[in-house]
């Protein structure tokens, strides 16, 4: 009876005693930190330190502002007033991104990628060993292979039947530049990406089409939210590449119903579920023994369930043909390529890619099933709004810069469309794109290397980078260097940074786009030529060559140049191709322009996405004005002629 009691006065008194000592424990951890030697801005909070001003800073500039005034590595303040570093200068930011395994993702940052990501074992969470084992960047050749099915995606009719899709006919004559309309589908994770502006939908999309004047016509053009229909597009478009799963959203939208995925509805239910703020999350990051009581409610449990269970499936499905196909490969004189082995059995897709090398690996190197499951939630959370976002502000930029956007429509028009490709969409059989036919290779490596479009491409992912802040925490005690010396608080030059086991570093990627010692004085604006310009221009090649981005001297994608291992994107040449191939075929035969009154807004929680200043109560939506240009006379083009 005694000990009883004793438990249950004791145990609130264990808890407060925990709680103090650890609260304890930070404030004297921070007292310590040599971050606060550094200068930076006053703290505007107590509790909140400056994370509340922060949050708005790619419309307000912040970061750059505090550069300028505090120099380019400072602290600022997080929870409590903890001091935390934020690296402007190159040179500290290529030494903490290059070095991905001393400067691991900080724990916060990791459970919540994990809940996105259903689990601490795919690429985005795994760290240490698990990391290095499946870290795995896909090869250009693979990234190649997926090509035909971007095509296929962007081309797409939803009228037109797939065997998973809806079993009614089509209803109608041939829809041609399809391209555009299919890609304009609502949101199937209307959820996480609220957007009320859209239209009312019309029964098909091919009536939407027919709406859609020439330019040479005076009426108006569509007034179109492309946001989540561009949403709908690269969810469909990482489902067939990634593990070749149809999640129909296309379809399901066209006949304007819900989808019938019942992986797109258990993703949208973890998605959502992840980007809620909680107060208990912020208190998981101080008191680490909170993250043993994490709940999940029934929705998230059965949609965990529910992604385990397909995914699962699709491993197996793939496993089979795997191991027979390494069997024969062992067996033959001619060992196949990405591309040859996309002829195979294995389908083209990068989960099929996954297990194939995983497979051929030592068994000690091979990742267990949990961390291919892990996978597939990872490619969905990596890779599929990212690729949306990024198209969503490329075609923004476009609208707002009408000459660009007619250039950009020159050089795609230059580039016919080999009769091979052609798009029968009246046809019952979808256009399925022959991965082998030595022409459609040729004409999608032409795309790639179209370069105007590359120069516009570059230049959006620099200034709407769709992931615009990282986080590392400093793994041991260390010394960071700078390129330019500092002074700390008290006018004493540094010569390095000194951080302390735990400190937490911010790597804020799209204030690094946008450095005007580096990307000169009109760094804030959109300016294709400029890539053209580096490339007779030695001293602004030197000025970029300061930033070791994984890819155009960008951070767009991580840091490039691993020293101790990097935690880059393994999927930019796969986002790469498909946003290449999704403005060839948006671009050409479109024109997108913005009602110039309106003004967007980035709101970031994880990504960048638009909202319209004036309509905050209508959440996310770049709303954007579509009509057709004149049809090409004669381009060659059975599928995109109008
Ligand atoms: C425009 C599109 C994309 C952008 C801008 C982008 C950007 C990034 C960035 C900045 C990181 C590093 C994050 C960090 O260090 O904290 C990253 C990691 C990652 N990305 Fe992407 N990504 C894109 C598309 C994709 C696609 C299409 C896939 C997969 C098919 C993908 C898969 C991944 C994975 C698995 C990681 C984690 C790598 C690791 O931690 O080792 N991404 N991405």
């Amino acid at each position: 009876m005694l000990s009883l009691a004793t438990a249950v006065l004791g145990l609130p008194l264990v808890l407060v005693f925990y709680f103090l000592w650890t609260f304890l424990l930070l404030l004297f951890r921070q007292a310590r930190s040599p971050l606060r030697h550094l200068p930076g801005p006053p703290s505007a909070s107590l509790f909140m330190g400056n994370l509340q001003d922060l949050h708005d800073q790619e419309n307000t500039g912040l970061v750059a502002r505090w550069a300028s005034t505090y120099g380019s590595a400072f602290v600022y303040r997080g929870f409590m007033g903890g001091h935390r570093l934020m690296l402007v200068d190159p040179v500290a930011v290529n030494y903490v991104m290059n070095r991905g395994y001393d400067y691991p993702k900080p724990d916060f940052v990791r459970d919540s990628l994990a809940s996105m990501a259903a689990g601490y074992e795919g690429l985005l969470t795994a760290e240490g060993e698990m990391h290095r084992r499946q870290n795995q960047a896909f090869s250009a050749a693979q990234a190649k292979s997926f090509t035909p099915i971007f095509w296929e995606k962007a081309i797409r009719d939803p009228s037109t039947k797939t065997e998973d899709a809806d079993p009614e006919p089509a209803t109608s004559n041939a829809l041609s530049p399809s391209a555009l309309t299919t890609s304009f589908l609502p949101n199937p994770f209307s959820s996480f990406v609220p957007s009320k502006a859209s239209p009312p939908f019309p029964s098909t999309v091919k009536s939407r089409l027919a709406a859609l004047p020439t330019i040479e016509s005076a009426s108006a053009p569509c007034r179109l939210d492309v946001l989540p229909w561009l949403a709908r597009a690269t969810l469909d478009v990482i489902g067939a590449a990634g593990f070749g799963y149809a999640f129909n959203s296309l379809e399901a939208a066209a006949e304007r119903r819900e989808s019938e995925s019942e992986l797109a509805r258990a993703f949208a239910v973890i998605f959502s579920t992840a980007r809620k703020f909680r107060v208990m999350t912020v208190l998981q990051v101080w008191f680490p023994v909170l993250r043993n009581f994490r709940t999940e409610n029934a929705a998230m449990r059965q949609a965990t369930a529910s992604m385990r269970k397909i995914g699962t499936e699709l491993i197996e499905q793939r496993r089979e043909p795997v191991l027979a196909e390494t069997e024969k490969v062992a067996h033959a004189s001619e060992k196949p390529d990405a591309i040859e082995g996309d002829r195979t059995v294995l389908g083209r897709d990068l989960l099929s890619v996954l297990i194939r090398s995983n497979v051929a690996e030592v068994p000690t190197q091979r990742m267990s099933m949990n961390e291919i499951l892990c996978q597939i939630s990872t490619f969905l959370a990596a890779g599929h709004e990212t690729s949306s976002s990024s198209l969503t502000w490329t075609l923004y930029a476009l609208s707002r810069n009408p000459a660009i956007q007619a250039k950009l429509r020159t050089e795609l028009r230059s580039l016919p469309v080999p009769t091979g490709l052609a798009m029968d969409t009246a046809s019952p059989t979808p256009p399925t794109v022959d991965n082998t036919d030595p022409q459609a290779a040729a004409f999608f490596e032409r795309i790639m290397h179209l370069p105007y479009l590359d120069a516009v491409v570059r230049e959006s992912l620099r200034l709407y980078a769709p992931i615009t802040t990282t986080m590392r925490v400093a793994g041991a005690d260390d010394v960071i260097p700078v390129g330019a010396p500092l002074a700390d608080r008290h006018g004493h030059a540094c010569p390095h940074i000194r951080v302390r086991q735990g400190d937490i570093i911010s790597i804020p990627i799209q204030a690094l786009n946008k450095n005007t010692d580096v990307w000169g004085p009109d760094a804030e604006t959109f300016n294709p030529e400029r890539w053209a310009r580096a490339e007779t221009d030695a001293e602004e090649r030197a000025r970029r060559a300061a930033v070791q981005g994984l890819w155009g001297n960008l951070m767009t994608f991580g840091g490039g140049n691993p020293v101790n291992g990097n935690r880059s994107c393994i999927g930019y040449r796969f986002a790469l191709s498909e946003i290449k191939i999704f403005l060839y075929v948006l671009v050409r035969d479109l024109e997108f322009s913005i009602d110039p009154s309106i003004e967007i807004e980035k709101k970031v929680n994880v990504l960048t996405r638009p909202s319209v200043k004036s309509e905050p109560h209508r959440g996310n939506q770049m709303p954007l004005y579509i009509r057709r240009v004149s049809p090409l006379v004669d381009d060659g083009c059975a599928g995109v002629r109008i």
